[in-house]
């Protein structure tokens, strides 16, 4: 499997099984420099599991993951687990789980509008303030691709509108691509180049604008905030027989624009060598 030169990461009939459950497969996916994609798909879908695959932390039952050499990843789960009764202050926590010069979480701080907020103690944070420490944790290893799982769950509107602001800010500053989830289809629709809807495979990929100027969108969708979960509900007639959960009953509506329908085949047959992984430099991963 080749890498474009303009690629990140490219995987080709990735698979993964879960407890004898097949949770993802046939992904079939390329992520390019600079590129805004965003996952949507229902509960239980595999969005979590397929960005972990990604960055490494978990290992795919089949297929090929290729990642550009040397590439750098900076991640945000969806949201920070720690115990808030453990004294934790900013700057220690962006030094986990190695040390880090404080000029550069300095201006790591500074960069998503934290600015001074070095001494304070991670567990007084807001909820905002914490997925922005996260932001700024992600950004100390510079990454060629910014990977998102829900990182504004629990904000508010305006925390979320501001946040998804700074992610374009930073995006611009680094050039860096971006891979984030989320369920607000309005970020969806306005700020990716892309969008995948996923349900154990990829239902359907395209330009979110070309899905929203489809007449099957706007009826799903309307106006206002009413429609989140539409973009799930685009009729699918196919059925996943794979013996797990993810039959969500959504048929298939082939008349989706230039939004690109996938077919649901079987992934028995796909590509079991394993991960092909080429100098992936997790610098900012998980940190
Ligand atoms: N550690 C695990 N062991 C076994 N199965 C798991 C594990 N983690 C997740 N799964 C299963 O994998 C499937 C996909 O889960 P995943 O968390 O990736 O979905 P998601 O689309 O991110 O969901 P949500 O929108 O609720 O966050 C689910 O059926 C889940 O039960």
């Amino acid at each position: 499997m080749t890498l474009p030169a303009d690629a990140l990461i490219r995987t080709e009939g990735l698979r993964l099984d879960r407890g004898g459950q097949r949770v993802l497969w046939d992904i079939d996916l390329t992520l390019r420099r600079g590129e805004v994609v965003t996952i949507v798909g229902p509960n239980g879908s595999g969005k979590t599991t397929l960005l972990r695959l990604l960055i490494g932390a978990l290992v795919p039952t089949a297929g090929r993951l290729r990642r550009a050499p040397g590439l750098r990843l900076g991640y945000v789960p969806q949201k920070l687990r720690l115990d808030p009764t453990l004294p934790l202050t900013v700057d220690r926590f962006l030094g986990l789980p190695r040390r880090v010069p404080a000029d550069a979480a300095a201006r790591a701080l500074q960069r998503v509008g934290m600015a001074g907020a070095a001494g304070r103690q991670v567990a007084a944070l807001s909820g905002g303030q914490t997925q922005r420490v996260m932001l700024a944790r992600a950004l100390l290893g510079a990454p060629d691709l910014l990977i998102l799982d829900e990182a504004t769950q629990g904000l508010d509107q305006p925390g979320e509108a501001a946040f998804y602001r700074l992610i374009d800010e930073v995006r611009r500053t680094l050039g860096c691509g971006v891979l984030m989830v989320s369920h607000d289809l309005h970020v969806v629709m306005s700020a990716s180049d892309r969008v995948i809807c996923l349900n154990g495979h990829i239902c359907c990929e395209g330009a979110p604008q070309a899905v929203s100027d489809a007449p099957e969108y706007r009826a799903l969708f309307g106006i206002g905030t009413g429609g989140a979960l539409a973009l799930y509900q685009h009729a699918h007639d196919h059925h996943h027989d794979h013996g797990h959960e993810h039959d969500h009953g959504h048929g298939h509506d082939h008349d989706h624009g230039p939004a690109h329908a996938r077919p649901d085949t079987d992934s028995e047959g796909a590509d079991s060598e394993g991960t092909v992984s080429e100098g992936a430099g997790f610098e900012g991963a998980g940190r």
